[in-house]
């Protein structure tokens, strides 16, 4: 018996349509059809277009139909990945989903029920397996059509959360219960109409839960209060100031630049954020932030308030961060100086990243707890447990002749100093005095007024505002370690040469000292995770690298790479280097393109 389908001759006009007809439509069709025909199915598509070939062969109009079916039937909709099976995706998670029931069902129960128990590592692998299964197969499955549109909501779903969080929406929902639209507009001095279409939008997608409760007789219509999903609870910035300052982080360093993708790559030339070179006459434009007193947001009104002429010791690179900020002539670091509340929500989200709340974004690049496995020598740990001895030695020569270098640690980008405070609790014969954090002068003023403020963990050590394109001063030249964690992801390759250039010239002749890079890695094997820190880098100018990214910056900077150590899931690594011999002035550099043509510190 011939298929329905398969007996239908268009219509010429109808057939010419659909020659016209835009993707979105061809989608469409495909997501009628959006399961592989079986077996049966097909051959009684072959059968019928066979018996069309033999009677209407004269029929020019029947004959483009009957071509054009043939053609559909040799190249099957597709569905899905030929890797993709569906039946085993669904039984995975079915399996698993049972293992999470257990799990959950023989988790012991909190004494004082204020908390919920942490998920146990097992809990939270098969949390993440169900999920990503749950995506691929929604993936795979849905209809083409819907899950494109589904992709294009979560654009207004981000802008809802994003400016429901900039207002502190989020703040005034309870934790348990719910809050009416009307009391949270009004807590948020906001239009209730407008908080409506924003909830919305994010009850539409599960983040926020609607209700409409005492309406008697009218539960039909759109909801009047909203309560907290799983999600929206972590953006609370007074419960979970970490998580929030993560998402807000997330918007200003991603969303902001990636809206301004097709202007900035217009700009130029498709190309990777690269250095400009500026003329000694071109200028750039100087700005003042003036923080709107009272404001809970990160919005300060910024004013032009001078030219000034491009640092000629410091590649510029304009970068789709500033762009979305508004001041396409500042590096992105000049920029989150601008407005002091971004920067304090960036510093939360640094510190949480230390406390493995973002783990999976950078992989642990903590001290001592480093799992990475050496790629020259598997047996090696990499360690700075050697810190120990070398701290007794240089107090010791300290002691014994003044003019001996005292530093021994520094930290160079060191932000509020989460790495040379663990630093100094895990490894207690390093003297705080031996330590140098430097930042820029408004991380530095940060930092002193943690300490100010009671912070006792880095008391002692010597804060210092500095530019890491500048050469390093005296007292800090000669250390046993230059520490640079999380810093060179944020700059293209020129500008990750130079950092590391000046940092050669700061290490002594002896070849001793060591610089460690401490950063996050490029997987082959894309995830999105990776991923949307690789993007998030481009916007401010950065990259995510791997192994061979990494020693070709060493190279070029004159630096021999003595051990390379990458975690286990390979989302981080270290790299340690030394003073490559007789590498003298950036001329004698391998790289001619990444080797810097400004000034170095050797005389
Ligand atoms: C991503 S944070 C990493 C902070 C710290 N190393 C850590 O791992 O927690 C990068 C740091 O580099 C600092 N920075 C940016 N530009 C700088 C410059 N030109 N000189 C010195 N520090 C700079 C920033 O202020 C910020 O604290």
């Amino acid at each position: 018996m011939a298929s329905p389908k398969s007996n239908v001759s268009m219509p010429p006009t109808l057939e010419a349509d659909n020659k016209n007809k835009s993707e979105d439509m061809e989608s469409q069709s495909q997501s009628q059809s959006s399961f592989a025909p079986t077996p049966e199915a097909k051959s009684e598509d072959e059968g019928s277009h066979e018996s069309q070939r033999k009677t209407v062969h004269d029929d020019n109009k029947s004959k483009k139909a009957t071509e054009k079916a043939t053609t559909s039937t040799a190249t099957p909709t597709p569905s899905a990945s030929p890797a993709f099976d569906l039946v085993k995706a669904a039984e995975d998670l079915l399996a698993n989903a049972k293992k999470l029931t257990a799990t959950l069902d023989s988790k012991p129960t909190d004494a004082n029920h204020d908390a919920p128990l942490p998920p146990s590592p097992e809990e939270m692998i098969l949390r993440q397996h169900i999920a990503k299964l749950g995506k691929k197969i929604a993936l795979e499955t849905g209809p083409p059509m819907a899950q494109l549109m589904s992709e294009m909501a979560t654009v207004a779903d981000t802008a809802a959360w994003n400016i429901l969080l900039t207002w502190r929406a989020f703040d005034h929902i309870p934790l348990n219960g719910s809050i009416s639209i009307a009391d949270l507009a009004r807590a948020i001095q906001a239009d209730e109409n407008l908080v409506s279409r924003f909830a919305g939008m994010l009850i539409s997608t599960g983040k926020l839960i609607g209700s409409r409760p005492g309406i008697d007789g009218k539960e039909n219509g759109p909801p009047t209060h909203i309560s907290h999903s799983r999600i929206s609870r972590l953006l609370r910035t007074n419960t979970s100031p970490a998580t929030a300052a993560i998402a807000i982080v997330s918007f200003g360093n991603g969303m902001k630049g990636f809206a301004k993708w097709p202007e900035y790559f217009a700009r130029h030339d498709r190309r990777e954020p690269y250095p400009m070179s500026y003329s000694s006459d071109e200028q750039i434009l100087v700005y003042e932030s003036r923080s709107s007193k009272g404001s809970s947001t990160a919005v300060s009104s910024v004013k032009v308030i001078g030219r000034r002429v491009q640092d000629g010791n410091r590649p510029f690179v304009q970068t789709p961060f500033s762009l979305g900020w508004g001041h396409p002539d500042l590096a992105p670091w000049e920029v989150k100086a601008l407005y002091p509340e971004y920067a304090r929500m960036f510093e939360m989200a640094m510190a949480a990243k230390d406390k493995g709340a973002q783990g999976a974004l950078g992989g642990d690049l903590g001290v001592g707890v480093y799992r990475g496995v050496n790629s020259e020598d598997p047996g090696s740990k990499f360690s700075l447990a050697w810190l120990a001895s070398e701290a007794a030695a240089r107090l010791g020569a300290a002691i014994n002749n003044k003019n001996a270098k005292p530093s021994l640690v520094v930290d160079v980008g060191g932000g509020l100093g989460h790495f040379l405070a663990n630093l100094l609790t895990e490894i207690p014969e390093i003297k705080p005095e031996q330590c140098i954090l430097q930042d820029r002068p408004e991380v530095i003023a940060q930092v002193a007024k943690n300490m100010e403020g009671g912070d006792e963990r880095l008391k002692g050590v010597k804060t210092m505002a500095h530019d890491f394109f500048n050469c390093q001063p005296e007292e800090a030249k000669g250390a046993a370690v230059y520490v640079l964690r999380r810093v060179l992801l944020d700059y293209c390759d020129q500008q990750a040469v130079s950092i590391l250039e000046r940092l050669r010239d700061a290490l002594s002749d002896s070849g001793e000292g060591r610089i460690i890079i401490m950063e996050g890695v490029l997987l082959d094997k894309p995830t999105p995770e990776n991923r949307l820190v690789d993007m998030v880098m481009m916007n401010l100018g950065g990259k995510l690298r791997n192994e061979e990214g990494y020693r070709k910056l060493c190279k070029a900077a004159g630096l021999k790479v003595m051990g390379y150590w990458v975690d286990v899931e390979g989302a981080s690594c270290v790299v340690e280097c030394v003073k490559e011999d007789g590498m003298g002035g950036s001329q004698e550099r391998s790289d001619p393109v990444l080797t810097a043509s400004w000034d170095t510190c050797l005389d």
